[in-house]
């Protein structure tokens, strides 16, 4: 997340880490959302790779144990059929990971709320992104879970010419373009929006400008929650 500021301890308790084993430590390679006791949300990008996964709820400095950590294997990765690791732009970029068991649901490990099928929401609304990715375009990721400010733009605007363009489909959701944004690391995490006073899960953090994080016109790019809930019914519950 680049600006934004840390996060209080498990404010976003459907958060979660998705680490992969690279040399006998597990490494934070995404973000992802618990949206049932057995399931998390994520990016398809994050896991179209063969890796032994683990995820990680409960969080708040991914380097420290600091006892209030959940550590979850998974057993199944469910990527969307039609994702193409060759095409971003296209879309598809979820997928759903089966946990080796069930989450223990408290203070610091909650569900998320997620959006009745179809919603779109307004230009400007309140969202905030979350999660440990890099906090600078090349620079280190974060040890702290962070949050920053990133109000939606629409698609008459996020795909116009100056923006987006064609790249964007409506079946994102588009949020930031100036100051704030998502950035490697923070994929697969929640873009948490303020609707009808309470936070709903709306985007999966696809992608970023290749000319930098907070790239000025290239708001961070989520995966529209609301186009896959059936899908998501389907696979899971
Ligand atoms: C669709 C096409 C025009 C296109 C659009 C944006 C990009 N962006 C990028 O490639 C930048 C640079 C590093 C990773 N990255 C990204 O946007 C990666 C997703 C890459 C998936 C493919 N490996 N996502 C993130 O960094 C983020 F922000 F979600 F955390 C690449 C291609």
């Amino acid at each position: 997340v680049v600006g934004g500021d840390v996060a209080s301890s498990n404010s976003w308790p459907w958060q979660v880490s998705l680490q992969y084993l690279s040399d006998s430590n597990f490494e934070h390679t995404c973000g992802g959302t618990l949206i049932r006791r057995g399931w998390v949300m994520t990016a398809a990008h994050c896991v179209d790779t063969s890796r032994t996964w683990r995820v990680v709820l409960g969080d708040h400095d991914i380097y420290c144990f600091e006892g209030k950590e959940q550590y979850k294997g998974v057993s199944r990765v469910y990527i969307h059929p039609s994702w193409d690791k060759n095409n971003l732009a296209a879309g598809w970029d979820i997928a759903l990971l089966r946990l080796s068991s069930d989450a223990t649901l408290n203070t610091y490990v909650q569900l998320a709320n997620l959006p009745p099928t179809g919603q779109i929401l307004p230009n400007n609304n309140f969202c905030y992104i979350t999660g440990w990715g890099r906090t600078q375009t090349g620079g280190q990721m974060s040890a702290l879970l962070k949050q920053a400010y990133l109000p939606t733009v629409d698609y008459q605007t996020c795909s116009s010419s100056l923006w987006w363009g064609s790249t964007v489909k409506t079946s994102m959701v588009c949020a930031g373009g100036s100051i704030n944004s998502g950035c490697q690391g923070d994929s697969g995490g929640p873009l948490n929006c303020y609707v009808n006073g309470q936070w709903v899960v709306h985007g999966v953090t696809s992608f970023v400008s290749s000319s930098g994080c907070n790239t000025n016109r290239k708001p961070t790019v989520f995966t529209r929650v609301s186009a896959y809930i059936s899908w998501m019914n389907g696979v899971s519950i």
